[in-house]
């Protein structure tokens, strides 16, 4: 589904490369973790999936189309092929839940029937059925990310790339959030995560690829790779150096997450619904495909709250509300 051949990447004005030499393989309905820290490449690997970059040398090949032979007129419809999430959701502030998944399907020229009944069912599938009416304001950090993938697989593409999609996440949300994109993918869906999310890596036991200064170091199948095994160099408190296997650090019960308490609930109807506003009416009519064996995913229905701060470090914000429709 995606193959690197020897793919380097080195960025204009740049000594090193982002990516030098890369080569692997990623089947169709694969999930596949890319670790690696800070500035090691992985952004760049999701961008030469998206053909948002492209290589310096070697080649990159999606589906079978070789991207650099790919005409600029194809792009988008390689893009709609590929769902994509980000750390910071990149949500539309002034849609609600419903218009901002449904938009995905506007810019694609679905139809309102369509639109209505996909996006529900996708949402149901995210675990936010009853929440289609609410701002992304009135949403936890976890439930924004539930909508950022729901608008990413409304239009069931093969290929969903993740970049730190739980990097402003606390660890239990962020364990939720994976195991919703796992279920996404046993639908079929080939699924590549970057993250630095060391202790849901190890929890999922999944495929791992990981990056030192864009080389590929280590790509271990499902099952065989625990990043806690990995061994470091531990500073004693008296200054000695000691090589071996050094714990994550395990977050302390009733650690603040730097949410605020649960405001009232907002006013559910207080925002009309324009369900498929602005679809295109002649437009693909083109049933669904199937969803597989999902099951929604159950999530305590708990009262809308307004975020006051991030567990984590925020990358930098976005500048522009994106779509996963490019
Ligand atoms: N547009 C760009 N122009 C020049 N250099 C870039 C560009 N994008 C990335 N780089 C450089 O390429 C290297 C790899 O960056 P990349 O964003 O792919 O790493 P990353 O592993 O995703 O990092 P992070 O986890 O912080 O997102 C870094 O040295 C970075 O500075």
């Amino acid at each position: 589904m995606i193959l690197f051949e020897n793919v380097t990447k080195t960025y204009p004005k740049t000594k090193r490369p982002a990516l030098d030499g890369v080569s692997l393989e990623v089947p169709r309905g694969e999930f596949v973790f890319v670790v690696g820290k800070s500035g090691s490449g992985k952004s760049t690997m999701l961008q030469l999936v998206l053909r948002e970059q492209d290589p310096s040398q070697g080649r990159v090949l999606v589906a079978g189309r070789d991207l650099a032979r790919l005409p600029d007129r194809k792009v988008p419809a390689l893009r709609r092929e590929i769902g994509c999430v980000f750390q910071d959701f990149r949500l539309l502030p002034n849609k609600t839940v419903f218009q901002n998944v449904a938009y995905a399907l506007q810019v694609l020229g679905s139809s309102r029937s369509r639109i209505r009944q996909t996006v529900p069912e996708t949402l149901e599938l995210v675990g936010l059925a009853g929440k289609e009416k609410r701002l992304p304001h009135q949403l936890s950090g976890g439930e924004q990310q539930r909508v950022a993938i729901a608008r990413a697989f409304v239009n069931r593409p093969p290929i969903l790339l993740a970049d730190e999609p739980t990097g402003n996440l606390d660890p239990a949300t962020s364990l939720e959030i994976v195991q919703l994109l796992d279920r996404i993918h046993r639908t079929g869906t080939t699924v590549v995560m970057a993250t630095h999310d060391t202790a849901t890596v190890d929890a999922m036991r999944k495929r791992v690829i990981e990056l030192v200064d864009g080389v590929l170091i280590r790509d271990q199948q499902a099952g065989e790779y625990t990043t806690g095994s990995i061994p470091r160099v531990h500073v004693g408190p008296d200054g000695t150096l000691t090589a071996g296997v050094v714990p994550e650090p395990e977050v302390p019960d009733g650690y603040d997450d730097g949410l605020a308490e649960p405001a009232a609930p907002a006013s559910a109807g207080s925002s009309e619904v324009g369900e498929g506003d602005g679809a295109h009416e002649d437009a693909d009519e083109h049933a669904d495909e199937d969803a597989g064996e999902l099951a929604p995913i159950g999530r305590d229905a708990d009262a809308p709250r307004e975020r006051v701060g991030l567990f984590r470090r925020r990358r930098g914000a976005a500048t522009s509300p994106a779509t996963t429709a490019h």
